[in-house]
């Protein structure tokens, strides 16, 4: 197998995270760069390439197919790759970064903006610490079951614009014991595009919201992550209706810190820290790794 990937021109990257989600972020205005499942997968190695959760191309709306016909709605594409190569429609960290990117690269100004993604157009607010983005209503929609070591969770399958699947844990030393090195066991017919995984346990009562939980969660395309934004907007969800409320404020902690959901009549606001932590180019020629699973892909479609 050859590992040349592009041609020999190095890649302007930078690397940022929202609660320790983590993303390479290329920028591609005019949607020339060859993008494929096996350089995301590549990039995305945290042994042999950058290392992250997922891949952010920054490119113009009106340059990408699967957005050109929001255009004139939202300048720019949030161009998403989960860490194994496949699309996600939506990702809610994701978002934030791209919009903390935009205005630190001077592309965009700050405040309020919109931004595309496969999902539809989101609203960002970009304040002095955190960035806020609000996201569709999670539309929760029946019930599925997870496993995990062969016991069996029942959880809520909800709708964030991507599909996830929230199963209550009885409190956080349990959540804490949940092996999620591999993925939950989830039912292929309730979820044939597949689904993120997200726990939840109950957490003591803070001052200043109406609800205060913490969550795991094992993402579709990356594997457990540090945090999820869509995830974390499910979770509160149905949280507050596991408390008989259909708006409110929620703080979900995860392992990377802390997201606030504010879901209100129209959306659902995410809200938290999203940091740029690095810039530099890197060598698509050396990224000359086997990937079995890219590989199989690649040979199945
Ligand atoms: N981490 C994201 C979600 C990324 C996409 C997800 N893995 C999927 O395949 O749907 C977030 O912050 O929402």
């Amino acid at each position: 197998m050859t590992g040349v990937l592009l041609d020999d021109a190095a890649l302007d990257y930078a690397k940022g995270h929202g609660t320790g989600n983590d993303f390479v972020i290329l920028p591609d205005p005019q949607g020339r760069l060859p993008l494929t499942p096996r350089l995301v997968a590549a990039l995305c190695d945290r042994r042999r390439g950058i290392g992250a959760d997922g891949v952010l191309r920054v490119v113009r709306a009106e340059a990408h197919p699967d957005a050109a016909r929001y255009a004139g709605e939202a300048e720019w594409f949030m161009d998403y790759w989960n860490a194994d190569g496949t699309h996600a429609e939506m990702c809610g960290n994701g978002v934030r970064v791209y919009t903390r990117y935009l205005v630190e690269a001077g592309l965009a100004a700050g405040g309020e903006m919109t931004v595309a993604t496969r999902a539809g157009v989101v609203r960002t607010v970009v304040g002095p610490d955190e960035i806020a983005t609000g996201l569709s209503k999670p539309r929760l929609y029946g019930q599925s079951v997870a496993r995990v070591e062969a016991r069996r969770y029942v959880g809520e399958s909800v709708d964030v614009g991507n599909p996830h699947l929230v199963c209550r844990v009885a409190d956080i030393p349990a959540l804490a014991a949940l092996d999620l090195s591999t993925s939950p066991e989830f039912s292929d017919a309730d979820f044939p595009a597949g689904v993120n995984v997200e726990f939840s346990a109950p957490a003591v009562p803070l001052p200043g919201v109406d609800l205060h939980v913490r969550m795991r969660v094992y993402e579709r395309g990356s594997g457990e992550t540090l945090s999820c934004g869509s995830g974390a907007c499910a979770v509160a969800a149905v949280a507050l209706a596991d408390a008989g409320l259909s708006t409110g404020r929620v703080a979900v902690d995860v392992p990377g810190g802390r997201l606030t959901i504010v879901l209100d009549e129209e959306a659902c606001w995410l809200m938290g820290p999203a940091v740029i932590v690095a810039t530099g180019t890197v060598d698509p020629g050396a990224l000359d790794v086997r990937l079995p699973d890219v590989d199989s892909r690649e040979a199945a479609a």
